[in-house]
């Protein structure tokens, strides 16, 4: 099939490389000039675990292409749209780009091709794409919905190996074209209206979130009771009702999805009257996590002023360079608001991916960003981070203080090395005693 791609960020790039790997023709297609003119020297824009080699590859093979405009679209029998859909300010996904791009297609595409929804999108968008396009006279088109799931970091796994495909759809005709377009995958097939696979994008999003809060506020009364949030995760995690993902206790969700999305799902629920009482709690738990390591050091230091800290990570969780809605940059901010003198660590996102934070002091050594520091603080447990020598550390920090913001470090491991450890819940060896009470 000749498939056009729109968007060639974390979603866009991935789905057209493995959409090629299938076999299919693909065109991928992106505003930014600097993104095209390294994809097609067959340079990867994201730190993302396997893509390079693939996409070079699928160049090699000519069956990828990049541009930086839609122009020949005679041939495409499906267009996604994989653009972003960031919020505005009262939480609602902003769908401007998602209907420059819908306008474009309509003016372009082929009598009868299909245009699909990659991108989250609110209830409805679907629908409202196909009004718009039948203001254009293009009544010919169809449009379907195929929200994505891939997780950054193993974002190629998630795509070649997807644990379902959701095919929003509003003809029998579409959906056949849609199990034509994956047909390598054999994976179990959800087919809906549109309106449906919105929702399932959403809902899971918002499911995965409530989880992480609720683990959270766990943890928060596990600290006050002596009890170990850890083994409760562990024990909680074996009944197959509740599982044990999306259980691990922290500093909360970051990234470019789970705030998002949680927000314009809460936004959708008002539209309709409805008070998402529950999810608005997930907001604010998740919220409130990220203030946790400044209220320990405070109680710790007293004073924050020209504390020198550490933070340790810098992208919003292992295995990427995205730093959207990174726990690690607000809570650099808020430590620098009370004066603070603060230093980050993170393996892959160097001042490379920081060009527009000009003021965020990034290392790639962790010993280097660590020396003389009066505290540190995990935000993103890389196994660089997890690994550190903290018997090392020890020589060449100033302080003791050590707040684990994802409960990676071993508490045994830190005291023999001197230092006083502070994390969400999770307690060392002697908390059996405490459990047992
Ligand atoms: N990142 C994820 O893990 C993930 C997973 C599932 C779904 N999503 C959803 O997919 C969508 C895209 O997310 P992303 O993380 O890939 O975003 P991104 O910001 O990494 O990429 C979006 C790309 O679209 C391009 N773009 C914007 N407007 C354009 C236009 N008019 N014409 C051509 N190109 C244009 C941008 O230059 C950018 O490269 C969002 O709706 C997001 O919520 C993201
Ligand atoms: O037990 C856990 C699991 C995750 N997190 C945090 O949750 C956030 C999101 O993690 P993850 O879901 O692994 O990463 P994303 O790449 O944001 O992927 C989510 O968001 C994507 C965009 O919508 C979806 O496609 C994916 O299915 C969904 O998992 C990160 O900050 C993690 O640190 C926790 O705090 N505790």
């Amino acid at each position: 099939m000749k498939v056009l791609v729109v968007g060639t960020g974390y979603v866009g790039l991935v789905t057209g490389v493995c959409l090629a790997s299938f076999g299919h023709d693909v065109v991928c297609v992106d505003q930014d000039q600097q993104k095209i003119t390294m994809l097609n020297m067959g340079e990867c824009p994201i730190y993302e675990d396997g893509l390079e080699p693939l996409l070079q590859e699928q160049l090699l093979e000519h069956r990828l292409w990049f541009d930086t405009k839609i122009s020949d679209c005679a041939d495409f029998d499906i267009a996604l749209i994989a653009v972003g859909t960031p919020p505005r300010s009262d939480g609602s996904a902003d769908l401007t780009s998602v209907f420059e791009v819908v306008t474009e297609l309509g003016n372009k595409l082929k009598q009868g091709a299909l245009i699909g929804t990659k991108s989250t999108v609110p209830v409805g968008t679907a629908h409202s794409i196909e009004t718009y396009l039948e203001t254009m006279g293009r009544r010919d088109i169809r449009v379907v919905s195929i929200p994505e799931f891939l997780r950054e970091g193993s974002a190629l796994s998630d795509t070649l190996q997807p644990s379902r495909l959701i095919f929003g759809v509003p003809d029998d005709e579409s959906l056949r074209v849609l199990k034509q377009l994956h047909s390598p995958l054999d994976v179990p097939i959800v087919a809906c209206n549109r309106s449906t696979a919105e929702m399932i994008k959403y809902a899971s999003n918002a499911f995965l979130a409530t989880k992480i809060s609720f683990i959270n506020e766990i943890a928060n009364i596990c600290e006050r009771v002596g009890a170990d949030v850890q083994l409760v995760s562990q024990g909680m995690g074996l009944d197959p009702r509740i599982g044990s993902s999306f259980l691990r206790a922290g500093l909360g969700y970051g990234g470019s999805c789970f705030p998002k999305d949680t927000r314009a799902l809460v936004n959708i629920a008002g539209d309709v009257a409805y008070d998402f009482k529950l999810l608005k709690a997930v907001v604010e738990v998740n919220q409130r996590q990220r203030t946790e390591p400044i209220e320990r050091l405070r109680q710790w230091f007293g004073d924050l002023n020209n504390l020198r800290v550490t933070l340790l990570g810098v992208a919003f969780k292992p295995g990427t360079n995205d730093i959207r809605e990174s726990p690690a940059l607000e809570i650099g901010e808020r430590l620098r608001d009370h004066g603070a003198q603060v230093q980050f660590y993170d393996p892959v996102v160097t001042r490379f991916w920081l060009q527009k934070q000009e003021s965020v002091r990034v290392m790639d050594d962790p010993y280097v960003a660590l020396q003389n520091s009066d505290a540190a603080i995990v935000v993103t447990e890389w196994p660089e981070i997890v690994e550190l020598d903290w018997i090392r550390v020890g020589t060449i920090m100033r302080g003791r203080f050590v707040f684990d913001g994802r409960n990676v470090l071993d508490p045994v491991a830190l005291e023999r090395a001197g230092f006083v450890l502070e994390n969400f819940g999770f307690h060392p060896a002697p908390s059996l005693a405490a459990t047992s009470r």
